[in-house]
Formats: structure tokens, C-alpha cells, sequence
């Protein structure tokens, strides 16, 4: 669906109508109008991946398979030019101070129980209208631009005020090209120069960083990276693919695939729960090591002991100083680092565990329910992905702060 990703505003948006199901829209230029009665409020939130991925990766490809294929699920499926920050915010603003005359959203009804639903420029007021209009669905997919970074998308949905209360982020899929992905990396290739510039940033000693490129950006957050094409590389071309991502992002789950076809939905697609819990298999594999293939971004893990219950307030200013303020605690030198996703399981010595979860500068810390609860003697985990996240003096300042008194 490139079509909708070019820039001219007044294109007409272009409805994703799975070649299979080509009957069930009946009329192409006829959209039907859901409208709900206003008591049907949903009662639950409901949950958003975001599917994101380089220009012609193959998003839209899965979308379309999802829409065709029988999983049980009402899902909408949304289209949308979602990229620029300074957009989003200000179309928060505006579906704030309209929230009460929200226009109802077009949508197209597919076979097996989906809603596909194309919207170009009213972006999350048109979520909040799905949901409003809409609720007769479980699960909403959002399809990013191919230049979108996920880093801005990601908090709307996660946090508790703007759309965080009718919808949570479940997790983010990013679509990567086996044949153009080490390229983008490389060179950005298809990214804007000004751009690229502007997220060049100096290594603290007045040198110029490697360049930070959208692939980086989609890859580092992503919880579940699809590596698709894999029909136009050789083997060991693919290995190159999967070793270099995984340098960049061991938090994520790695699925090669062909035309987007995903081997099951659950788990990879939908439910992924990427942002509520954090057990320890998800951090096993990231803490077993790490490389430095990728000059940019990097996955480290710091390990350190279970806290005692007074070192909790000391272990949080730890990790406000770092999202924050982009600095270390007790004035430890440092080089410059950035940090794009983190997560953590710390026990603490009276039993309890706390979970915390962070996106670029928020972040999010509560107890894991006791049912999952690693006992108290486990090691504590805390795994950064970003730039300089690789530094040994994060473990030194870490180690430092819990030991302060305050
Ligand atoms: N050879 C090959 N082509 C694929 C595969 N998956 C998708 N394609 C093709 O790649 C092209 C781009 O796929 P899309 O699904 O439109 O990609 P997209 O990420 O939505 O693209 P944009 O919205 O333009 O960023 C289409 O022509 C697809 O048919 C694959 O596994 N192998
Ligand atoms: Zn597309």
C-alpha cells in the first residue's frame, strides 16, 4: 500500500480490501459508517499493536494477511500517516478540546469479523472515535508510516492519561527487509538527510557519532521484529540480518518470514502483553551476552544483587537520573548515552519483585503478582537498549546509588 504513504494531503485515503474477501465490501466507493448508541461504552480497555517498519517492508502485507486469515478476533485495522511527533501532539490537542462533537470514523467490514479502517490525517482522534463509535471490536492494529519512530508513538497509548484510558499498547512489531535492511543501517538509506543530521549527535569528546538511522529507531523498540523477504537473500545473508539485529535489540522476539506470513498470531502479534509484564524469559536471553556488530545500539544487561526493601527509593532515583536527565547519579563521568527501551526484575529481600518497564524517558515500576514472583535470592536484571548504554560505569553508578544514605 505505498499509495498511502505519500505526502500530498489531499489524497484520498486507500481501503485495504484483502483480494480473498474482495466481495464483502461490495460497493468500493461506498463506505459504511459504523455508529454505535452512546451506552455502548466498552467496558475493557482494548489492546494496540503497532506495526511498524521500514518504506516497503512489508506491513501492509500483514495486515492483510491478519484480516484473511480465521484467529477468533475482531480486529481494526487502521491505516495511518502516524510519523511526526510535532503531529501527534498536535493532534492530541485538538481530540481533547473536541472530544464531545468526535465524528464518527468510516470502516469497511471484512469477512471474518474485522474492520479495516483507513485514516490519513485525524490520527489518534480517530482512535478515540473507533473506540466511542466502534466497540464492537477486540483488538486495533495500527500500521505506522514506513519513517515513523515508534519511540514517539509508543507513550500515547501506554500511559494512563490521553488514549491510555480506553486503549493500552500490547507491543510493537516492527517489519524489517532481509535484502535492505543492513543498508538502512549502514547508509539510511531512504531516510531524510536533515533528519539524519539532526539525530547525529557528539560522543562527549567532540566526536561525531555513528548515524542514527530510522531502522535503528524501529528496531531498538521494537518487542517482536519480523525479518521478511526472506525469499530474495541466501542463508548466509539472513544470518548477517538476524545477528545484526539481535546485536541492536536482544529484548526483542526474531521471526523470519516470507510475503509477512507470520506462523501464528498469538504471541507474536497479538497478546504480546510487551508492556505489562517482563518474566524472566524475556530477559534470559539478553543477559547471556551481548555484541558489538551494530556501532550505534546495543543491548546491556546489568546484574546485581536482590535490594533490601530501603534501597528501593534509591534504586528509582537511579533510574530517573538516567531516563530523565540522560545522566549518571553521583557525578560519575560518563560518555554520552541515550536510552531507548529498558527493562527490569528486581527482587527485593522481603519477598517482593518489582517489574519496571521504560520507553525513551517514561517509565513505569510495579510489583509482579506473586504468582510469577522469582524468589528473593534470584539476581536482580535491568536491560538498557539505546546509545552508550554499554558503559560499565551505569553498574559502578547503580551500585554507588544503592549504597547511599539518604
Ligand atoms: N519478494 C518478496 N516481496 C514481498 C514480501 N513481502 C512483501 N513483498 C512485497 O513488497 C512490496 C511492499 O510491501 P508492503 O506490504 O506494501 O510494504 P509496506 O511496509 O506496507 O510499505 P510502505 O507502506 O510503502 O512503507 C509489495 O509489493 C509486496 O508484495 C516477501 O516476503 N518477498
Ligand atoms: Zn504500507
Amino acid at each position: 500500500m505505498t499509495n498511502m504513504d505519500s505526502d500530498s494531503d489531499d489524497e484520498i485515503p486507500t481501503l485495504v480490501k484483502p483480494e480473498a474477501n474482495a466481495e464483502v465490501g461490495e460497493q468500493d466507493d461506498e463506505v459504511p459508517t459504523l455508529i454505535a448508541s452512546s451506552d455502548e461504552k466498552p467496558t475493557s480497555k482494548v489492546p494496540i499493536t503497532i506495526v511498524t517498519g521500514y518504506l516497503g517492508a512489508g506491513k501492509t502485507t500483514l495486515l492483510n494477511y491478519i484480516l484473511t486469515e480465521q484467529h477468533g478476533k475482531k480486529i481494526a485495522v487502521i491505516l495511518n500517516e502516524f510519523g511526526d511527533s510535532i503531529d501527534i501532539e498536535k493532534q492530541l490537542t485538538v481530540s481533547d478540546q473536541n472530544s464531545t462533537e468526535a465524528k464518527p470514523v468510516d470502516f469497511v467490514p471484512l469477512a471474518n469479523g474485522c474492520i479495516c479502517c483507513s485514516v490519513k490525517d485525524v490520527g489518534v482522534a480517530a482512535i478515540e472515535n473507533l473506540i466511542e463509535y466502534g466497540g464492537t471490536f477486540d483488538y486495533i492494529l495500527l500500521e505506522t508510516t514506513g519513517l515513523a519512530d515508534p519511540g514517539n508513538i509508543a507513550p500515547l497509548f501506554w500511559l494512563d492519561d490521553g488514549l491510555g484510558s480506553s486503549i493500552f499498547l500490547d507491543g510493537i512489531v516492527t517489519l524489517v527487509d532481509a535484502k535492505n535492511v543492513l543498508r538502512s543501517l549502514d547508509e539510511g538509506e531512504g531516510d531524510e538527510p536533515e533528519k539524519l543530521e539532526e539525530r547525529r549527535h557528539e560522543d562527549g569528546h567532540g566526536h561525531q557519532g555513528p548515524l542514527l538511522t530510522t531502522a535503528h529507531l524501529q528496531i531498538s523498540h521494537a518487542d517482536v521484529i519480523l525479518i521478511n523477504k526472506t525469499d530474495l537473500v541466501l542463508k548466509e545473508e539472513l544470518q548477517k540480518v538476524v545477528d545484526r539485529i539481535q546485536s541492536i535489540n536482544r529484548l526483542a522476539k526474531i521471526k523470519t518470514t516470507t510475503k509477512s506470513q507470520v506462523p501464528q498470531l498469538e504471541g507474536l502479534i497479538l497478546d504480546l502483553h510487551a508492556y505489562d509484564e517482563v518474566t524472566d524469559a524475556d530477559l534470559k536471553f539478553a543477559s547471556k551476552g551481548h555484541s558489538h556488530l551494530d556501532p550505534t545500539i546495543s543491548t546491556s544487561t546489568i546484574i546485581f544483587p536482590p535490594l533490601s526493601p530501603a534501597q528501593v527509593d534509591n534504586f528509582d532515583l537511579f533510574l530517573r537520573t538516567i531516563l530523565w536527565e540522560d545522566d549518571l547519579p553521583d557525578n560519575k563521568t560518563h560518555d554520552i548515552f541515550e536510552i531507548h527501551r529498558l527493562k527490569g526484575r528486581i527482587p527485593v529481600k522481603d519477598g517482593k519483585t518489582l517489574l519496571v518497564q521504560g520507553v525513551r524517558n517514561i517509565y513505569d515500576m510495579k510489583e509482579a503478582r506473586t504468582s510469577d514472583g522469582a524468589n528473593s535470592a534470584d539476581e536482580a536484571k535491568l536491560v538498557l537498549i539505546g546509545r552508550g548504554v554499554d558503559q560499565p560505569a551505569f553498574r559502578e553508578s547503580l551500585i554507588a546509588t544503592l549504597e547511599a544514605k539518604r
